[in-house]
């Protein structure tokens, strides 16, 4: 029996925007449970690397593989039931149902014509409840709370339910309950058999639930290792150009700023 493809691989990835060296020579890859955070200062190039590995801008330089494939293989559609994508903004032109903004996330596997199904439904109710959205099914999106609507976006992703999650700053928005509930929530898609790369700017967060921490910054340099070995008060300094105290409690590693 042949071993899996890891559900997202990078080989000698380079990544530019407008001149700026996001990272080059990048290899790493994501297997099933894994959960890799990205770091770096405002500007750094969090979102562009995310982007880019989401397949929707191209790579100055190398391959990126989801499960084995590359994006001119796997095509939109194909895509989309292998990978999700949270973006950091997004906006609602036309008013529509919450429930309908999570069924959207059905679309990729549904046939060219078919309508979503009772089954799609089920689906998509469960996804909101599971981002603490019960209820909201009727509400229209322009009405919902900035919270609100991440975590509308988050069910969108859940009800899409793809291998891999691309999050691009998951949590912003958020009040820390919901933080913690919706970092719990990818922790068990995790447990389950999902990849999860996302960005976040909070480094004790990102030591508690990931195990791979990825830090950029912003010069085309990036270091990548097991979230306890690379996520120090002496690194996060140098990243954030910022010095910061790490401290202990209860055995969890917390930073502040001085
Ligand atoms: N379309 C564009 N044209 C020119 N520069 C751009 C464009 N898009 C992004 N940039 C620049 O590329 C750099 C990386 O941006 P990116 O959004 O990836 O950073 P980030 O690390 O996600 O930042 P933040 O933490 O603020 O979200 C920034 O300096 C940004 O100004």
């Amino acid at each position: 029996m042949s071993a899996q493809p890891p559900l997202l691989e990078t080989r000698a990835l380079a990544v530019r925007i407008a001149g700026k060296t996001v990272c080059t020579d990048l290899d790493f890859t994501v297997a099933a449970g894994e959960r890799l955070a990205i770091l770096g200062r405002n500007g750094a190039g969090k979102t562009t690397l995310l982007t880019t590995l989401a397949g929707l801008r191209p790579a100055a330089a190398g391959q990126i593989l989801v499960g084995g494939h590359g994006y001119g293989e796997l095509g939109p559609r194909g895509a989309a039931r292998q990978r999700g994508w949270l973006a950091q903004h997004r906006e609602d032109a036309f008013g529509a149902t919450a429930l309908e903004i999570a069924l959207t996330g059905r679309h990729p596997h549904l046939g060219r014509w078919q309508w979503e199904s009772a089954d799609d439904a089920d689906i998509a109710r469960a996804a909101l409840a599971a981002v603490g959205l019960k209820g909201f099914e009727a509400r229209d999106v322009l009405t919902l709370s900035g919270g609100e609507r991440q975590r509308l976006a988050m069910a969108t992703l859940l009800a899409q339910a793809p291998q891999l999650y691309l999050l691009d700053e998951p949590i912003a928005h958020l009040d820390l309950n919901h933080q913690i509930a919706l970092l719990e929530l990818f922790a068990r898609a995790a447990a389950e058999g999902a990849g999860v790369v996302m960005s976040l700017h909070d480094p004790g967060l990102a030591l508690r639930y990931a195990d791979r921490a990825l830090l950029l910054y912003g010069d085309g340099r990036a270091e990548l290792g097991p979230a306890d070995e690379i996520l120090t008060a002496e690194r996060l300094s140098a990243l954030y150009q910022h010095p910061l105290v790490a401290i202990d409690v209860d055995g969890r590693r917390c930073f502040i700023p001085c």
